[in-house]
């Protein structure tokens, strides 16, 4: 009975135990022929196949992913018996172990007893611990052939950090116990936020099926439309992308957009349907939305939970298969593509690379093509996912470099490296440059700060390649930065940044798109900026940028998303189904109406179910105007706002009234006045705060009184020409919050 048992040993009970029995299972498993785990009561017919129907699926899913990694772990170790899965049922997972002596293993029964389980599990803690791999092991030199660069790809919040976490952690790159969610997003920003904004790169070792040993060099990007342009640099380094689709939401806008920047890189693209796990998953309907909407097969989709480790394996398989090899240029002349970089206090600029072709060694001498700047290398080494230094790297690896680099614009991301002093080399292709398409003023709130904010923005220009800055003055603000971005949320997290990473205090001024103005004498100049938008008389007449954006929505919410772009001066290009329940809906409107608060207004009219993506298709001509405020007669610069001549009413109030609300009473009358060129639009005044100067006259000639009247008011004359009203900070960038809203 006993050998039978441990030949065929089983578990049943609590999955969550069996889950977590995974260390002691794999040492009791080497010992069986053949062993299976039981997720006891699962209703679900087969794992993989269907949307599930009760919590006990989530179960069988932690069971499997324990099973797979017990598989691997062997695997990995050259252990001499490699346990295979050999069936997964409805309430079991079977393997085997083949040509294993069998031997009677204590835990281990056939009825499977939640103590024996426990028993299991206690001496697994000191057993069967998975040792963390060394750091030699992790960086040993594979050949070419064996080496895998890929991506994750996805709309936002479809799970590629997750998975990233899961590869991470199914190839041991990560130890179990240094493991956190979304490990990759390391900036307190991103955790805090539950968002990537920065690429990632991490190198994971990986036994295959086939026995050999692969590198797998994994860059996860982020989701959102703001940081698209991180995506098209890492894709750049990749010849394969994994597109995550979230199996409850199907295709999203961005899912779209990142796929035709991968066919764009001529990856090989695969699908892979995430949360499979949850209630609402529907893996075929979603694979058909991928055939009709993507156009991609999805007969090789993988099914997989990033959340409970399910399918992780199969993804590894598929990269392993799927994805080619680099080319193997490794005796060509060095040449490296950056794709990204960082500044050190310590150690300088970090510049991360993707070799092209030929070696890298430390202590060599390379060349940034570029800027024509020579470093000798002093750290060479892999992500792993930290820093892991190494000797040399070669063709198809990605790694990172440092050299005492300590001007950041000598290494900048799209350069092309090469090694000093040898034959001459064509740089790369590099990278396209990004287009801002949103532009404020950023001034420090101390003026002193200025020159801390230009050596800032310059590190973190190194950091964020999309982010475009130039210096400005103000008459109100003093010294500070003109600033591009790629978005409003790659705004505020550049601000936030800045305030967090280098102790600035910030004024941020209101977001504004590029204008196109043509003169009367035929000259088109480029403005970004509304206080230098020439006087009306200059002018002939303003083009304004125009996006294509692409909503997808479910069907009920296509009237409140028709009316938001309709307010929003959009036309309406064309709305298609996508499946039955969900259609596209395609407007072209005006940059500057998107990059307000149109991405919020869309998920708060729609539950936060829609999905948007827009891209550029040129500028159109419109009547738009300057809208100045002037405080007390002088105008007020970093509040001057283009905006369309329909709008500027209702603007001009709102801005008004805010500012009355907000500057504090003076010793003379304030007047607030919106304008158009000379015209005042809208209007309000802050009373005078006055002594009532006629409080000591009972009765009496009234000549005494206005005498007394007249007196003070001729003081409040003076006193208005030589006052100044300070607006206090509160108040400005109440303002500003409100410019951005309405305008
Ligand atoms: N139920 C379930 N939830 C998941 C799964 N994978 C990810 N999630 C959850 O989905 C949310 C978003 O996951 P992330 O990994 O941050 O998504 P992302 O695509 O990296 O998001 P961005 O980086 O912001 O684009 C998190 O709350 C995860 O816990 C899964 O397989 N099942």
């Amino acid at each position: 009975m006993a050998a039978t048992a441990a030949r065929h040993g089983s578990f049943v009970g609590n999955s969550r135990l069996l889950s977590d029995t995974h260390p002691s299972t794999s040492s009791r498993l080497r010992d069986c022929e053949t062993v299976s785990l039981h997720s006891k009561g699962c209703r679900r017919k087969n794992v993989c196949d269907d949307v599930p129907s009760s919590s006990l699926w989530g179960q069988q899913l932690e069971v499997l992913s324990a099973a797979q990694r017990i598989v691997h772990w062997h695997r990995e170790r050259g252990c001499a018996a490699v346990p295979r899965l050999v069936a997964r049922g409805s309430q079991q997972t079977q393997f085997t172990f083949p040509g294993v002596p069998s031997v009677e293993s204590e835990g281990l029964s056939s009825q499977g007893r939640r103590g024996d389980l426990l028993r299991c599990n206690a001496q697994a803690q000191q057993v069967a611990r998975i040792p963390a791999r060394t750091p030699d092991e992790k960086c040993e030199k594979v050949p070419v052939s064996r080496i895998r660069n890929f991506s994750i790809i996805a709309h936002i919040d479809h799970g590629k950090s997750t998975l990233a976490d899961r590869l991470l952690q199914f190839t041991g790159t990560v130890e179990d116990r240094l493991m956190k969610g979304q490990f990759l997003d390391n900036m307190d920003l991103e955790r805090e936020r539950g968002i990537t904004i920065k690429l990632q790169a991490a190198r994971m070792k990986y036994v295959a099926a086939d026995g050999e040993t692969y590198v797998l060099n994994l860059i996860d990007t982020p989701g959102h439309v703001d940081f698209s342009y991180e995506v098209s640099r890492s894709l750049a380094a990749c010849e394969g992308a994994l597109l995550v689709v979230d199996a409850a939401q199907g295709v999203e806008a961005q899912t779209l957009a990142n796929v035709y920047l991968a066919l764009e890189n001529n990856l090989e693209i695969i699908p892979v349907l995430n949360k499979i796990d949850l209630p609402g998953a529907d893996a075929e309907a979603c694979k058909k939305e991928i055939e009709d909407v993507v156009g991609l097969d999805t007969s090789g989709a993988i099914l997989c939970s990033a959340k409970e480790g399910i399918g992780i394996e199969d993804i590894l398989e598929a990269i392993v298969a799927r994805v080619p090899a680099p080319r193997d240029t490794t005796k060509e002349p060095f040449r490296a593509l950056i794709f990204d970089s960082y500044y050190d206090a310590y150690r300088g600029v970090i510049v991360y690379f993707r070799v092209m072709d030929g070696e890298v060694r430390v202590g060599d001498t390379v060349r940034f093509m570029n800027s024509g700047k020579e470093y000798e290398i002093d750290d060479l080494g892999v992500m792993a996912p930290n820093q892991l230094p190494v000797k040399a790297l070669y063709a198809g690896e990605v790694g990172f470099l440092s050299g005492s680099i300590r001007a950041v614009a000598d290494a900048r991301v799209g350069d092309t490296i090469t090694i000093a002093g040898k034959r001459a080399v064509t740089p790369l292709p590099g990278y396209e440059q990004a287009v801002p398409m949103v532009f404020c003023g950023l001034f420090p709130v101390d003026a002193d700060q200025f020159p801390d904010l230009r050596d800032a923005l310059e590190k973190l220009q190194l950091n964020d390649a999309a982010l475009k800055f130039e210096p400005e003055t103000s008459s109100a603000m003093g010294f500070g930065f003109r600033c591009g971005f790629l978005g409003l949320l790659h705004m505020e997290i550049v601000q936030e940044r800045l305030e967090r990473e280098y102790n600035l205090n910030l004024i941020i001024t209101a977001p504004s798109v590029v204008y196109k103005v043509h003169s009367a004498d035929g000259s088109v100049v480029m403005v970004d900026n509304p206080a230098q938008l020439p006087a009306a008389e200059k002018r002939a007449f303003i083009e304004e940028p125009y996006v294509r954006i692409s909503m997808i929505t479910p069907k009920d919410f296509v009237g409140p998303l028709m009316e938001l772009a309709q307010n929003r001066r959009g036309e309406f290009t064309e709305m298609k189904y996508i499946t039955e329940a969900r259609c596209e809906l395609v407007y072209e409107l005006p940059l500057g109406e998107v990059v307000t608060d149109f991405f919020d207004q869309l998920k708060s009219r729609t539950k936060g179910y829609a999905s948007m993506e827009y891209h550029l298709i040129g500028y159109r001509r419109n009547e738009l105007v300057r809208l100045d405020l002037n405080i007390n007669g002088e105008p007020c610069d970093p509040l001057a706002t283009i905006v369309h001549r329909d709008k500027a009413y209702q603007v001009g109030r709102a801005l008004t009234e805010k500012l009355k609300e907000l500057i504090p009473r003076q010793m003379f009358k304030i007047p607030i006045q919106a304008t158009i060129g000379a015209k005042v639009i809208a209007s309000e005044s802050i009373a005078a705060m006055r002594k009532d100067v006629l409080a000591k006259c009972y009765g009496g000639d009234i000549s005494r009184k206005k005498k007394l009247l007249k007196k003070q008011a001729e003081g409040k004359k003076r006193m208005k020409s030589l006052g100044k009203v300070d607006v206090p900070q509160e108040a400005f960038m109440a303002v500003l919050q409100l410019e951005r809203q309405v305008t």
